[in-house]
């Protein structure tokens, strides 16, 4: 099968699963739209990959859940939906505009800052999380994740979006080259595993192949 039938074919499964799984969530919708209507770019999870986000959040029992990248609040809202306190940091004025206003009413705070200047500020606070999201600048990644390690609780999961897309368009993809991946396998502190997922939620053959890497924080006693 071509990948322009394989995409066809995995939109056809995605559509099912939409219209399957997913209630209309009015909120989600306004925040989509009003988005659009800033002209953010339309790079949100999937709505799919919003309701796994908020199953893994219920799954350990989030209550706190900080997130690396609000653009418009959309992921936001799919923590908050559990209950969770949402805590975001967010580098653009412009998306933390529309992110206040698409979360109002919600239990979420957004942090106007670079990731690598308020995350210390957060450890330096005692501040702890259940649950880290990290969407944000992929050249980054490994210095949120370490980041994150030390901001969860022990037992919490630490949640990277895109690895898989970002390896695959990685120049230098090699066995024995450092990756992400390699770095969190040599972290003792974390178990980690990577999860590759096919979707048409971007709409290009190029895009439809993605995967998120999913960390539990160890606590001494598994040392
Ligand atoms: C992929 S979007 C986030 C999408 C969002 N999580 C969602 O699914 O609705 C990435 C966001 O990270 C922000 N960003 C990029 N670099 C950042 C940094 N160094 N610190 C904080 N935010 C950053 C961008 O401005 C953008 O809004």
């Amino acid at each position: 099968m071509s990948s322009t039938d394989k995409l066809h074919q995995a939109g056809k499964i995605h559509a099912q699963a939409r219209t399957s799984l997913l209630r209309s969530n009015s909120q989600l919708d306004r925040a989509l739209s009003n988005s659009k209507s800033h002209d953010l770019p339309p790079i949100t999870i999937s709505p799919l990959q919003g309701q796994y986000l908020a199953i893994q959040c219920q799954l350990i029992n989030a209550k706190s859940v900080l997130e690396i990248g609000t653009l418009g609040g959309y992921s936001s809202i799919w923590f908050a939906s559990t209950g969770a306190k949402v805590t975001s940091i967010e580098i653009n004025p412009k998306h933390r505009d529309v992110a206040l206003e698409n979360t109002k009413g919600l239990d979420v705070e957004i942090i106007l800052g670079a990731a690598l200047d308020v995350l210390p500020s957060l450890a330096a606070g005692g501040r702890k999380f259940d649950f880290i999201f990290i969407d944000a600048d992929w050249g980054e990644q490994w210095d949120y994740f370490q980041w994150a390690v030390k901001l969860t609780r022990v037992g919490g999961c630490i949640y990277v979006d895109n690895v898989v897309r970002e390896l695959l368009e990685s120049e230098n993809l090699g066995e024995h080259e450092e990756s992400l991946v390699t770095k969190v396998g040599k972290e003792k502190k974390v178990t980690a595993t990577l999860i590759p997922t096919v979707s048409d939620h971007k709409g290009t053959a190029q895009e439809m192949f993605d995967g998120f890497l999913l960390a539990v924080v160890k606590g001494d006693y598994y040392e």
